[in-house]
């Protein structure tokens, strides 16, 4: 059984050599989709009974693991030294320095490595991460698929 939870969360960027406008510094609500692999649980009298994983703690852990530290945060590649050097002299400024270019790609892919680390089997339902997607806009989209990042 495949559970999806989503999680919107707010972040600036840029694509440095951007052959167009996504070399300028902007923003995007970005939505993130978690999509977990497991059996239903049949604990009796459990919590959990009949479910995958609780949704409250999908999103709890996401959050503490990766969002909090995403949301309002400008995501910059270590290696666009101009951006980062000026986000660095902003006293305080929630900066999220990243070893790849900023792309949906690139996030779906830093997501997963980040949550695939997180959801753990408890209940001994064969728990797992299989997808992060990663809207960038309503319209454009990544999926960074457990077996193929
Ligand atoms: N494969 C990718 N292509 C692009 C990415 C990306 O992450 N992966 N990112 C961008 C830009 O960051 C940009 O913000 C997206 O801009 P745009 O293509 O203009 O997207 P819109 O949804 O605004 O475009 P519409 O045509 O209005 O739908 C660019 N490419
Ligand atoms: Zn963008």
């Amino acid at each position: 059984m495949l559970i999806t939870r989503r999680i919107e969360f707010d972040a600036g960027h840029r694509i440095p050599h951007h052959k167009s406008q996504c070399r300028h510094l902007h923003g995007h609500r970005y939505a993130l989709e978690i999509t977990l692999f497991g059996e239903v649980i049949t604990t009796e009298g459990v919590s959990e009974q009949g479910m995958v994983m609780d949704y409250g703690d999908v999103k709890r852990i996401a959050m503490e693991q990766l969002i909090n530290a995403w949301d309002h945060a400008f995501l910059v590649y270590r290696g666009d030294t101009v951006v980062r050097e000026f986000l660095e002299s902003l006293p305080g400024h929630k900066t999220v320095v990243l070893d790849s270019v900023p792309t949906a790609e690139n996030l779906a892919a830093a997501a997963f490595r980040i949550l695939d680390k997180a959801y753990v089997d408890v209940f001994g339902n064969r728990l797992r991460l299989e997808r992060v997607r990663i809207y960038e806009t309503p319209n454009n989209w990544a999926d960074a698929v457990r077996g193929q990042i």
